[in-house]
C-alpha cells in the first residue's frame, strides 16, 4: 500500500484503530452478531474518528477502504480511494461520540436483540435483573461504576426504519433519556453500544450480549 492509498491511516494512533477495526470486525462476524455486510465499529483517536464503508463484506475489509472524518467540523479527513461511500452508521456513531463523550461504538445485527424487541413489544426498554454479568455493564459510561447482580439494567427499545441513518433522532433521544444505559436496541435489528475506549465499547458489547443470551435462555427454561 502505498501513502496515496493510506494518507492520515499510514502511521500511529489512526493506522493502529484502522487495524482494530478490520480485527475487530472478523471477530463480530464470527461471533455470529453481525452478517453481509451489516454492522460494524468505530473508533475515536482524540478529534478523528474511523468509520468503515457501506455496504462491503466488514470482515473482509482492509485498512486502505476506510474513512477518516473529523469529529469537529465533519470533513473527511481521509477517503479511500476506491468509489466507497462512508457506513450508514456513521450519523448513529456521531450520535455517540458527541452525546456521552465515547471513543468506539459498535453496531451488531444480533438475533438476540432482534429476539427481545419481538418478546417485548410494547415496552420502552429491555430490563433485567440477578445475572452475574450486570458487574460488567457500567452505568452509561465506567466514570459512574457498574451495576450489582441485585439491581435493574435498562436498556432502550427505539423502532427500526428503513434507512439506517433515519435512526439518528430516536437513537439520540434514547440516548439522552437513558444515561445510565451504554446500549440502545434497535427493533428487529440489533444494538448500537459504546464505551469510553475501544476495550471498553467491546467489553459492554460482549457483556449486553451475553446478558440478552442468558435472558432469553433462562426465560426459556422458566416457559
Ligand atoms: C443489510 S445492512 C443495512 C444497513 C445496516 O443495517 C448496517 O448495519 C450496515 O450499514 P453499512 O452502511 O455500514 O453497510
Ligand atoms: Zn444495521
Amino acid at each position: 500500500m502505498t501513502s496515496a492509498e493510506l494518507g492520515c491511516l499510514e502511521t500511529g494512533d489512526l493506522r493502529v484503530s484502522g487495524e482494530l477495526i478490520c480485527k475487530i470486525c472478523q471477530d463480530l462476524y464470527n461471533s455470529g452478531w453481525v452478517t453481509g455486510t451489516g454492522g460494524g465499529i468505530t473508533i475515536r483517536s482524540g478529534d478523528a474518528i474511523v468509520i468503515a464503508p457501506s455496504g462491503v463484506q466488514k470482515e473482509r475489509m482492509q485498512l486502505e477502504h476506510l474513512f477518516v472524518m473529523s469529529l469537529k467540523t465533519r470533513e473527511y479527513l481521509h477517503k479511500p480511494l476506491q468509489a466507497l461511500k462512508p457506513s450508514q452508521c456513521t450519523p448513529l456513531f456521531l450520535a455517540a461520540y458527541t452525546c456521552r463523550d465515547a471513543y468506539a461504538c459498535i453496531h451488531t445485527h444480533s438475533q438476540e436483540a432482534i429476539l427481545l424487541s419481538q418478546i417485548f413489544p410494547d415496552s420502552d426498554y429491555f430490563s433485567a435483573s440477578g445475572f452475574e454479568v450486570l458487574q460488567h455493564i457500567p452505568r452509561g459510561s465506567k466514570k459512574n461504576g457498574f451495576y450489582s447482580v441485585t439491581e435493574t439494567v435498562r436498556i432502550p427499545f427505539i423502532n427500526n426504519t428503513a434507512h439506517e441513518s433515519d435512526l439518528h433522532d430516536s437513537l439520540k433521544a434514547a440516548i439522552l433519556a437513558y444515561p445510565e444505559a451504554c446500549a440502545v436496541i434497535v427493533r428487529d435489528h440489533g444494538i448500537y453500544c459504546w464505551g469510553d475506549t475501544w476495550q471498553d465499547t467491546k467489553m459492554n458489547t460482549e457483556a449486553v450480549e451475553y446478558l440478552f443470551q442468558a435472558y432469553l435462555r433462562s426465560r426459556k427454561i422458566k416457559v
